[in-house]
């Protein structure tokens, strides 16, 4: 398949060459305009139940690091919200910026945080997450802002391993972290229909973005930007700004779970 990154020649301008579905109808991330946001009182509480998740391993895939999770059971699942049935926890990852001003996909009132979280969930109606991950209704993604403040110790034992995945392709074992921990107190949301952010961009994702940020401090963004794009032993290409501008909404409605 092809190679696509977020550099001038493999960035976001240049996905529509190999994946047409760029230029689609329901595109991530957006500018969420709070003002134009519609309160849907229909809408229920998010339910994210992550007490027994199973995280696996941490990895650097050359375009984020992630953080994978048993999902062969329902350890780890988001139910409610704009959902309906149950969705699974594959995996989480983040997007960020070379400095602090920049970095998230998603901004709000046209503001970037430095970085953005992302809880990706597929629908069990399907048999497993390949299945899922192009159907229209197949994932949700939960997205959760970072904001520089103090820093955040729970995030820390995620950064803590990223001198062991480095360079693009290393692996580490990473058991027994509970994402919920990376939770603001409120799960207020934004919700709307929209596509995977990374090419091939399918249009398969019920993003639910919480509305709370949680804490980052500079220290510790300066970390996430110690990895690499670039293989071990390759010319080293520090790891910042893969995140995708905002997208047209195309006249899509985005819902608010809160007043
Ligand atoms: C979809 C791709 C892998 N990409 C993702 O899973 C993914 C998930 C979330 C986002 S975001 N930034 O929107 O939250 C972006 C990309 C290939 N792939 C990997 C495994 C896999 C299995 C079957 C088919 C394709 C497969
Ligand atoms: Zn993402």
């Amino acid at each position: 398949s092809h190679s696509w990154g977020y550099g001038t020649n493999d960035g976001p301008a240049k996905w529509a060459d190999h994946f047409p579905v760029a230029n689609g109808p329901r595109q991530s991330p957006i500018n969420i305009v709070s003002s134009q946001a519609q309160f849907d009182s229909s809408l229920k509480p998010l339910k994210l139940q992550y007490d027994a998740s199973t995280s696996k391993d941490i990895l650097n895939n050359g375009h984020s690091f992630q953080v994978n999770f048993l999902d062969e059971k329902d350890n780890a699942i988001l139910t409610g919200g704009p959902v309906t049935g149950t969705y699974r926890l594959k995996q989480f990852h983040c997007h960020w910026g070379a400095s602090d001003d920049k970095g998230s996909e998603h901004t709000v009132d046209g503001v970037k945080y430095p970085c953005e979280l992302h809880l990706v969930h597929w629908n069990t109606k399907y048999e497993n997450f390949g299945e899922a991950v192009s159907k229209p209704d197949g994932l949700a993604v939960v997205g959760v802002f970072l904001k520089i403040g103090s820093a955040n110790p729970r995030l820390q034992k995620v950064l803590d391993t990223f001198d062991a995945i480095k360079a693009k392709g290393q692996q580490t074992t990473f058991l027994n972290f509970d994402p919920k921990n990376l939770l603001p107190a409120s799960l207020n949301f934004w919700t709307y229909e929209g596509s995977l952010t990374t090419p091939p961009l399918y249009e398969s994702v019920t993003w639910i973005v919480l509305r709370d940020p949680i804490s980052v401090s500079s220290a510790q963004m300066a970390k996430f930007r110690s990895l690499l794009f670039s293989l071990e032993g390759e010319q080293p290409c520090r790891m910042c700004d893969n995140y995708r501008p905002p997208q047209p909404l195309k006249g899509r409605k985005v819902r608010s779970s809160f007043k």
